[in-house]
C-alpha cells in the first residue's frame, strides 16, 4: 500500500503545547511552569553562576549587533549571548527542547519561524528594563519572546523585586515573579513589557527570540 505525505509524517499532540498555542492566539502571552525538566534549570542555574564567577557576562546594550548603545538608564543587565555550535550537553538539551517547540508552532500553526537566538542575563541588585518592546530597531524578525527564570526558590516580589510587567493593553498590566522554572512567552511585536528594579540578590534568568528569515 502507498503511503501518503500524511501519514509518513507522525505526529502528537501535545497537551502542554496547546495551552501555550491558544494561551498565545487568546491573549499574546503565555505562562508556562514545566516546560523544561526541573534538574535541567537547577543545571542551567549552575552554568550561569559559574560564567559569573569567571566574569563572563558583559554589560548589555540597547539594539542588536549593528545597533549597539549601552545606557545604564534603560537596561542594567550583564548578559552572554548562547552560541549554539559551543553548546554544552545541558544546553543542547534546552535547545533541542526550544527546537521541538518551533517545530510544533510551525506544524500547527505555520508560525514560520526559522532562527532562534538566546542569551543568559543577570540583573544585580538595583538593576532594571525600562518599559520597551522587543522589536526595535532592525530587529523586526523577532516573533515570539522567551523567558526562562533561573532563581531559587525563595524569589519573592516583596523581597527581591525584579518582577516582569507586560502592559497587556492600554491600562492593564500583568505583574509576574521570576520564579524558578516559570517560562514566559509571549509576541514580540505586540507586548511592551518591563523588568522592575531588582531590591535584593541577583536576578537570573535566559531569554530568547524565535525569529523568521
Ligand atoms: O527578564 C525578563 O523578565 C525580561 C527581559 C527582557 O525584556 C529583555 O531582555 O528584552
Ligand atoms: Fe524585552
Amino acid at each position: 500500500m502507498e503511503n501518503t505525505i500524511f501519514e509518513d509524517i507522525p505526529f502528537k499532540e501535545d497537551p502542554l503545547y496547546e495551552q501555550v498555542i491558544s494561551d498565545l492566539l487568546n491573549q499574546k502571552y503565555a505562562v508556562v511552569e514545566g516546560f523544561f525538566d526541573s534538574n535541567l534549570v537547577l543545571k542551567l542555574r549552575e552554568i550561569l553562576l559559574e560564567k559569573e564567577a569567571e566574569n563572563e557576562l558583559k554589560k548589555a546594550a540597547i539594539g542588536n549587533k549593528t545597533n549597539q548603545l549601552i545606557d545604564r538608564e534603560v537596561r542594567g543587565d550583564y548578559i552572554q549571548w548562547i552560541d549554539q555550535n559551543q553548546a554544552n550537553l545541558i544546553e543542547e538539551i534546552f535547545f533541542e527542547t526550544i527546537q521541538n517547540f518551533i517545530e510544533y508552532l510551525n506544524k500547527t500553526c505555520f508560525m514560520g519561524i526559522l532562527h532562534k537566538e538566546f542569551h543568559y542575563a543577570i540583573y544585580p541588585e538595583g538593576t532594571f528594563y525600562e518599559r520597551h518592546l522587543d522589536t526595535f530597531k532592525n530587529d523586526d524578525r523577532r516573533i515570539l519572546s522567551m523567558v526562562l527564570y533561573l532563581n531559587d526558590e525563595s524569589w519573592t516580589i516583596d523581597k527581591n523585586g525584579g518582577e516582569l510587567v507586560i502592559y497587556t493593553t492600554e491600562n492593564k498590566s500583568l505583574s509576574l515573579t521570576p520564579y524558578p522554572g516559570r517560562l514566559v512567552i509571549f509576541e514580540s511585536q505586540f507586548l511592551e513589557h518591563e523588568v522592575k528594579p531588582v531590591k535584593e540578590g541577583q536576578r537570573l534568568s535566559i531569554t530568547g527570540w524565535l525569529k523568521t528569515r
